[in-house]
């Protein structure tokens, strides 16, 4: 099943041939994704792909060339009939990549503005600024300036200006990005604990595939303005359709190697990786390989090549032997800690059949 096919309540929000360009050049193509409420959808994709194009459009900021967003079953944005719901009346909070504070007004007078702006009460007002400050942790710095706070603060600040007002829809456009590598991770379990609080479905946008793959609960894969591939993560993981997405997502990502068919075999470097039957209809092919598939070492009775080291890096308990077999740069793992001489030639094994085969075009087959 599909995670398309899960949703059988209204979705939250619905894109259908949601298309834009800019003059002659195809920012957004023909998008089509629907998720239930409560999903935290991120859209993941090389620079360029058209992830803020397509958020921008989810916030009412910009209107679509063609296609239709609609938000729990109410169309508010639409190429072909001309609907354009405004930004402030979608029930939508978005957060930028820059905080972008008002820097004349506290924490607290940030956090008030866009409450006070919808015309809550005074003493609404207060209750709820007081909550958001709690839950975010930042009721210490109520009385202090944006100059006056640091970035990961500022973050959290901008998140409480936004889910102030309890918006439906939150969109996220790497909010990130900004934060160094540590407090990254920290934020990103605390957008998950913010996500799951205001139970609003939040759209998120990064080029970080780990982090849409730890937060997500639906994957858009996007390249050159089309989805590649839609779906919860385990299942691009597991099951990519394309080279793009195998290659894309994953930690490391997995090696592709290019295959030629030699009678019973698909050959590489002059080595049989695996039966020609798996692609029968395929005179060359691209044999999907996991890291942790491949290793240093030859080992009986599994195929095994020369290669040349270049680096390994830690992680978790093993090294990340990154070689090249040729022009072929080959990711493997190899237990404890490896290191060899750059240039030094060393024997990869193949310890498995391949978790996948793709045609030339980069389509799965098997
Ligand atoms: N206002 C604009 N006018 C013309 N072209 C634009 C405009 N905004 C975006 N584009 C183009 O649309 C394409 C998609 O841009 P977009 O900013 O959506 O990509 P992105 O995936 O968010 O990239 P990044 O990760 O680098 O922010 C790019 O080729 C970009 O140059």
């Amino acid at each position: 099943m599909t995670a398309q096919d899960q949703i059988t309540t209204t979705p939250a929000i619905a894109i259908e041939h949601l298309t834009k360009r800019f003059g002659e050049s195809v920012a957004v193509d023909d998008v089509n994704i629907s998720v239930p409420p409560g999903s935290f959808l991120v859209l993941v994709g090389p620079s360029g792909c058209g992830k803020s194009t397509l958020l921008r459009m989810l916030a009412g900021l910009e209107p679509p060339t063609e296609g239709q967003i609609s938000f729990g079953g109410k169309v508010v944005s639409s190429g072909a009939s001309g609907v354009q719901t405004n930004a402030a009346a979608r029930d939508a909070g978005l957060v930028f990549q820059s905080y972008a504070l008002w820097p004349h007004k506290t924490v607290e007078g940030n956090i008030d503005w866009p409450l006070k702006v919808a015309g809550w009460s005074k003493q609404k007002r207060a209750e709820r600024t007081n909550e958001v400050m709690k839950f975010l942790d930042i009721e210490p710095l109520r009385n202090r300036y944006p100059a006056e706070i640091s970035g990961g603060q500022q973050q959290r600040v901008a998140i409480a200006r936004t889910i102030g007002p309890r918006p439906g829809i939150l969109l996220l456009d790497e909010p990130l990005s900004n934060l160094d590598a540590k407090l990254r991770v920290d934020m990103r379990s605390e957008l998950m604990r913010i996500h799951r609080g205001t139970k609003a479905t939040s759209v998120y946008v990064t080029h970080d595939q780990v982090e849409a793959m730890t937060m997500a609960t639906h994957v858009a894969v996007l390249r050159d303005g089309r989805v590649e591939q839609f779906g919860p993560p385990d299942e691009l993981l597991l099951k990519p359709q394309t080279t793009f997405v195998a290659t894309f997502l994953g930690t490391p990502a997995g090696n592709l190697v290019p295959v030629t068919r030699d009678g019973d075999g698909f050959v590489f470097n002059g080595i049989s990786l695996a039966v020609s039957a798996i692609a029968p209809h395929l005179d060359t092919a691209q044999l999907l390989y996991r890291a942790q598939d491949i290793t240093v070492g030859a080992q009986d009775g599994r195929p095994t090549m020369k290669a040349t080291y270049a680096e390994s890096a830690p992680i978790a308990g093993q090294s990340m032997v990154t070689c090249m077999i040729g022009d072929l740069r080959v990711t493997a793992m190899v237990d404890g800690c490896f290191r060899a001489e750059p240039g030094a030639e060393i024997d990869l094994c193949f310890l498995r059949d391949p978790d996948a085969v793709f045609d030339p075009d980069g389509r799965r087959v098997a």
